[in-house]
């Protein structure tokens, strides 16, 4: 515990920051991670063909990284972000590498591990970031902000005319996102036409994200947004759902012909709402996991497969360090 304590210890990152262990955190999960995972997996079941599903194993995630274009400003954010008390980046990693080598029979730590915090990788950030761009998006949502990375890679491909809604309880996260949203422009207000979605790029509501859909609701404001991401509270993600698919551009559309005749049309306008983390670290599938967040996000992704109102899609784990990872601390790895 004193490990980990020292390795969360702000000066302690400092340093392994100044020794390249940290934040260009890909390549010290590398120094690790010696031994390579086969880089491709095959199904088991006949049924699926046999079908061969790549291991992304630290050598290809640098490869992939390397091919990411990140901005700069991004880049300064996510170091930054890995320097705070609390995120989740490889500092878990090694602290969870010396404990359980340390207290091989203890698995308390990762208990402790789900209570940091995480950010999305600049390959997830990429996608996200591209995803808003084909929808051509104007109207955004993000549920869970944290000192703003991902929401900045949406803000910073939306058009000047677009809107991102920013849900965040923490205020501290919210003065680093800050910081940046204004380094990068996007957090103007006009005082000369202050109620003008153009002049405001992120709309930063602070509190709880139930409450801040609530209210966007409550304001009219059903039905006006192209996309969410949803990266908070996993027990929360079926009223985050809920809420999101009233706001998101996903609606019932009533057309009235004349007085006396009226149709419904059931239309889908083409929202998107990308939901963080449902794989849980790998937990969702292990039967013997059976805390409070793997049952609610369980229960989430069986509800998302057999709602009809959505086309919907599982994206797989995108790392697979676990392969690397001693038992123990497997689910620290990012799904
Ligand atoms: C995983 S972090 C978000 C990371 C961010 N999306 C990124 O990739 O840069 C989750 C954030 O959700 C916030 N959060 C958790 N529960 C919340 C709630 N009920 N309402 C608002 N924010 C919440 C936490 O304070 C934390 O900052």
């Amino acid at each position: 515990l004193l490990s980990l304590s020292s390795l969360r210890c702000r000066s302690t990152k400092r340093r392994l920051a100044s020794l390249h262990l940290l934040p260009s955190a890909p390549r010290t999960v590398r120094s690790l991670a010696t031994v390579t995972a086969p880089p491709v997996v095959v199904a088991e079941d006949d049924k699926y063909g046999r079908k061969q599903v790549i291991s992304v194993t630290p050598q290809l995630y640098d490869y992939i990284l390397s091919n990411v274009r990140e901005p700069p400003i991004l880049r300064e954010l996510r170091e930054e972000t890995a320097t705070m008390p609390g995120s989740q980046m490889q500092v878990l990693l090694l602290a969870s590498f010396f404990l359980s080598h340390l207290m091989p029979s203890n698995n308390k730590f990762v208990f402790l591990s789900t209570e940091l915090v995480t950010f999305v990788s600049p390959d997830q950030a990429q996608l996200l970031a591209m995803l808003v761009q084909i929808l051509g998006a104007q109207r955004c949502i993000e549920v869970g902000v944290y000192t703003g990375y991902s929401s900045l890679a949406i803000v910073l491909v939306l058009p000047e005319s677009g809107r991102l809604v920013a849900c965040e309880r923490d205020m501290k996260c919210l003065e680093v996102a800050k910081k940046y949203y204004e380094r990068a422009g996007v957090s103007h207000k006009s005082f000369l036409f202050p109620s003008s979605i153009a002049s405001l790029l992120v709309d930063i509501k602070h509190g709880l994200a139930v409450e801040s859909l609530r209210s966007l609701i409550q304001n009219g404001e059903s039905c006006s947004f192209d996309f969410a991401f949803v990266d908070a509270e996993k027990r929360m993600y079926s009223e985050y759902f809920e809420l999101l698919l009233q706001l998101v551009m996903f609606c019932v559309v009533t057309v009235h012909k004349n007085l006396a005749y009226q149709t419904i049309l059931q239309v889908r306008i083409g929202g998107l709402i990308v939901i963080d983390n449902v794989l849980w670290h790998g937990k969702v599938a292990d039967p013997q996991v059976n805390d409070s967040k793997t049952i609610s996000l369980r229960n989430f992704n069986k509800k998302i497969l057999e709602d009809k109102r959505i086309s919907t899609s599982m994206v797989g784990a995108n790392r697979r360090w676990h392969d690397h990872m001693p038992e123990e601390s497997r689910y620290l790895s990012q799904c």
